[in-house]
């Protein structure tokens, strides 16, 4: 038996095995330049979700990285090897980066057993048992059952077969593992589960993950880093938490959610608008703002200082999105100003559906603080 010693690689070694530096990446198709110079850090063993609208070039740079396509200008830098930079060129299948597509992308002619051994170097292994024994091991990873070996790709589920297709990758042993929209195929609950066990097999083999999705909810769960792509450029890269809380822009506040915008005058650390004074985050902008606040910021307390009448109310079971008409006759004490008017109309979420009857007055607090953008952004 072979022991493999892990070492946790350190965070600012620009070459540690699984640091993924991408500098500067070009790339067009025809006249279309689609990626304009994306830049981006990816630390050992960590999750990065990159997320952004259709056509932003999300699958383009993971193909970049992968070695599918070369770029215009830029390099992409692997564990300290260039893979990628002017005339330097890895090939893909010595890049040492695992690929796992949408669809799973599996050879619908071979046995699950045979598409895992596809990837394994058999060289090294030297043997079939041995190659039976380590598909064996890889489906153990992926917690499936060593029967399936012998089942073809249509006789599993949809599930299964996003985890073979990442057994296979795995047999590589990868230091980068790319996942383009590995899970969106999946029905709802089979998307969370495989999505769990995805992550604790990278994690636990501290593989680096790169992961392309459309689903807001699984970038901000699944990754530690969220970059944000809108037209060929990152937005933002942060925590989930940071991008979702102090989103850099408008278009990447309604991008990773529902978004309350309002008008507001910002004066010090806090701004006027409909909803009365609001403490802000930390910010440059001064005077005329567009407010930004997430509709769960927004609670209903029976002593609070802002009035509302439910206008209508969509039911999400767990949830309602509630629409009220803020009308005036705020608390005496209250700041209020020209800004401040009635009749505006904000959304706000709420646990308990039966409070959110049309016409119902609720009373709201803010809790926590907006993020003030430009007025004309
Ligand atoms: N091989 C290609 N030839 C020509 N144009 C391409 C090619 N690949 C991508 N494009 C174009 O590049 C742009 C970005 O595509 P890309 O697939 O990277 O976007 P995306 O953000 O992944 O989109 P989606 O979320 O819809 O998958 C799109 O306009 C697409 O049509």
């Amino acid at each position: 038996m072979t022991t493999t010693t892990t070492t946790i690689p350190d965070q600012h070694d620009p070459g540690a095995r699984g640091r993924l530096e991408v500098d500067g990446l070009v790339k067009s198709f025809g006249s279309q330049q689609v990626l304009r110079g994306v830049t981006l850090s990816v630390d050992p063993g960590s999750t990065t979700a990159i997320v952004g609208p259709s056509g932003s070039g999300k699958t383009t740079l993971l193909r970049l990285i992968a070695g599918f396509e070369r770029a215009e200008a830029g390099s992409v830098v692997l564990s300290g090897r260039t893979l990628a930079a002017g005339d330097a060129w890895v090939p893909a299948h010595h890049r040492g980066v695992g690929y796992v597509a949408q669809d799973g992308a599996l050879f619908p002619h071979l046995t699950v057993g045979q598409n895992i051994a596809f990837g394994i170097d058999t060289p090294r292994l030297q043997g079939r048992k041995a190659t039976r024994a380590k598909v064996a091991e890889l489906l153990e990873m992926v917690s499936l059952d060593a029967a399936l070996a012998a089942r073809r790709p249509h006789e599993i589920s949809g599930g299964q077969q996003q985890r073979v297709a990442l057994a296979r990758a795995l047999a590589r042993e990868p230091e980068l593992m790319l996942l383009d929209e590995s899970f969106s195929a999946l029905d709802a609950g089979l998307r969370v589960a495989t999505r769990r066990t995805v992550s604790r097999v990278l994690q636990d083999a501290g593989i680096t993950t790169v992961l392309v999705t459309h689903d807001q909810a699984e970038a901000l769960s699944f990754a530690d880093q969220v970059a944000v792509m809108r037209d060929g450029l990152l937005a933002q890269v942060d925590s989930p938490l940071e991008v979702y809380t102090r989103p850099v822009d408008r278009a990447t506040a309604e991008f990773l959610g529902d978004a309350v915008m309002l008008e507001a005058w910002v004066d010090g650390d806090m701004a006027t608008c409909s909803l009365g004074a609001v403490r802000l985050a930390p910010t440059a902008h001064r005077g005329r703002v567009q407010l930004m606040l997430r509709p769960e910021q927004i609670r209903v307390d029976e002593h609070g200082p802002i009035r509302g009448v439910v206008v209508d109310t969509d039911y999400f079971g767990p949830e309602s999105t509630v629409r009220l008409e803020l009308t005036s006759g705020r608390e005496p004490g209250c700041e209020t100003s020209a800004l401040a008017r009635s009749g505006e109309i904000i959304s706000i979420r709420h646990s308990n559906a039966f409070i959110a009857a049309r016409g119902t007055e609720l009373r709201l607090r803010i809790e926590g603080e907006a993020i003030a953008f430009p007025p004309d952004a």
